[in-house]
């Protein structure tokens, strides 16, 4: 006989968790009794205010800091158990710059990716190896860049270099620390589609640190909010509310879906009120008025 179960969505075994984990940089916990689950194949958005420990968090992930209290597991083992190798084959990080002291061409610096999975320090490349650099730099559109000196390049390309870097790692989860932060309008959407066409297509669990709420609201069905420790947890709908920015941020937010959009929109209110009339407050405005389906 069949049953009429109702169907339950099935969560896969959690990739990471992250149980009562405090840490301070000095007396003063940053982060205090911090549990977090992430399944896998999660793709989630890390938001909060300039010095609230998004960038801590994630280097607490990677093993480059230790909690003070807690623990975090990766596939079950903590990262100690894993080992470097091991979990550098797991987990790969795209931080906000990176300095190379040395004048290495971009296509070794995402060669640099396939470190963790050398036979030896010095190991040889296999072909194998060069096809995953190959796709690495086309995924992240830097193949035309293959012989320039990566510190030569601008912001954003570099940016772009660092996350073909990651790509050849392969991880199963993917650290990104403000991945926009130096992309012009079209390369942050690039760049956001390829994270989201990595998780879709090949399953790789994603967590970003992201400053630009709207592209949050659209790219990542989880948002985790930080002030002194995670607030709240939530989908955007959940997370981008007026009142719980206003707390967080400290200034007045409209939140709604401009006409045509999928998504939730969030625009600053504050000077709206304070410099009536100015050119760019009445380009504001017109935006405003664009705002359909206040959530508030
Ligand atoms: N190595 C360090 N030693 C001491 N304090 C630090 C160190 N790194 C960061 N901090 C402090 O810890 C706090 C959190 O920093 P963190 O970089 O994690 O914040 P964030 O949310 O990523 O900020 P932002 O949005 O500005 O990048 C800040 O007050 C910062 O000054």
């Amino acid at each position: 006989m069949v049953e009429n179960k109702k169907l339950v969505a099935v969560r896969p075994d959690p990739i990471l968790e992250m149980q009562g984990i405090s840490f301070g940089y000095k007396r003063h916990d940053l982060l205090y009794d911090v549990s977090v689950t992430v399944a896998s194949g999660e793709m989630i958005g890390l938001l909060g205010p300039n010095g609230s420990g998004k960038t801590t968090l994630l280097r607490l992930l990677s093993g480059v800091l230790q909690p003070r209290q807690g623990q975090i597991l990766l596939q079950g083992r903590t990262l100690t158990q894993w080992g470097r190798r091991q979990a550098a084959q797991r987990i790969a990080v795209v931080p906000q710059e990176l300095h190379m002291p040395f004048a290495y061409t971009v296509e070794q610096m995402v060669s640099l990716g396939r470190t963790p999975f050398a036979s030896s320090f010095f190991g040889s490349r296999q072909e194998h190896d060069t096809t995953i650099i190959q796709d690495a730099m086309q995924a992240a559109g830097v193949s035309a860049l293959s012989e320039r000196i990566f510190n030569e390049l601008s912001g954003g390309e570099r940016q772009r270099v660092t996350v073909a870097m990651a790509l050849a790692q392969q991880p199963g989860l993917l650290l990104l620390d403000e991945p926009t932060s130096h992309l012009d309008i079209k390369y942050q959407i690039e760049l956001l589609e390829l994270v989201q066409q990595l998780n879709h297509e090949r399953g790789m669990t994603i967590i970003a640190a992201m400053h630009d709420l709207n592209l949050a609201a659209r790219y990542f069905p989880r948002l985790l909010l930080f002030q002194r420790g995670i607030v709240a947890d939530g989908s955007p709908a959940e997370i981008l509310e007026p009142g719980l920015l206003s707390r967080v941020y400290g200034i007045q937010v409209q939140v709604g879906i401009l006409r045509g959009a999928e998504h939730l929109s969030v625009l600053p209110r504050h000077k709206l009120r304070k410099y009536p009339g100015s050119n760019s407050i009445q380009r504001q405005q017109s935006i405003l008025s664009q705002v359909v389906a206040l959530v508030n």
